[in-house]
């Protein structure tokens, strides 16, 4: 099986795509890692040189190789990755999604914490941008994440409740 981590950035979708995978004795793949060592190139580095446009490409390319590649993993998807060309679809056809539903005030918290460098989306932004940022995006991209499988409510847990919570 295949099991996809969708969200907004900072949601979990590494630290608990990499518990979950450890849990279940799947492969764990981070897609934006992926895409990191494919390219030679950081995130950032990507989005400066050849535009987020370009990056949407490498991220389809990418869930395409995957899906041919790996038979039972966790694939922590980047933020935006449901919500370009008919990813969610091609996501729920190849496996199941699990959409991590996390406030704003918590992304926004962890984020903050976790320092923007690596997060060309939010570089520069002051707090109330940040936040306002998030609000807007996730407004938009709802529609993509609610068409996941499967919903967590996963502000407040802790990983390994999240892991049994998901009784797979
Ligand atoms: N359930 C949780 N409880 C508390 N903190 C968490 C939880 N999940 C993640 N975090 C913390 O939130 C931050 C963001 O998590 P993570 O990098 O896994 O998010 P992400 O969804 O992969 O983000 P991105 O889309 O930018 O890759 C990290 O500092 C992580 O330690
Ligand atoms: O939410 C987004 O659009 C992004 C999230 C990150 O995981 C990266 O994929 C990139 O920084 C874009
Ligand atoms: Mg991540």
């Amino acid at each position: 099986m295949l099991i996809f981590l969708i969200g907004m950035m900072g949601s979990g979708k590494t630290t608990l795509g990499r518990q979950l995978a450890q849990h279940l004795g799947y492969t764990f793949i981070d897609l934006d890692e992926y895409i990191v060592q494919q390219q030679g190139q950081s995130i950032a580095q990507i989005f400066e040189q050849q535009g987020q446009d370009y990056f949407r490409v490498l991220e389809r390319k990418a869930l395409e190789e995957l899906v041919e590649q790996y038979e039972q993993a966790v694939i922590s998807t980047g933020g935006g990755a449901p919500c370009f060309f008919d990813n969610i679809d091609f996501i729920n056809q190849y496996g199941i999604s699990i959409f991590l539903d996390v406030s704003i005030n918590v992304l926004s918290s962890r984020l903050i914490a976790q320092g923007q460098e690596e997060r060309p989306l939010l570089t520069g932004k002051s707090e109330t941008d940040l936040i306002s940022f998030l609000a807007k995006t996730l407004d938009y991209r709802k529609q993509f994440y609610d068409r996941a499988t499967h919903v967590l409510q996963a502000s407040e847990q802790c990983i390994e409740r999240m892991v049994q919570l998901l009784n797979l």
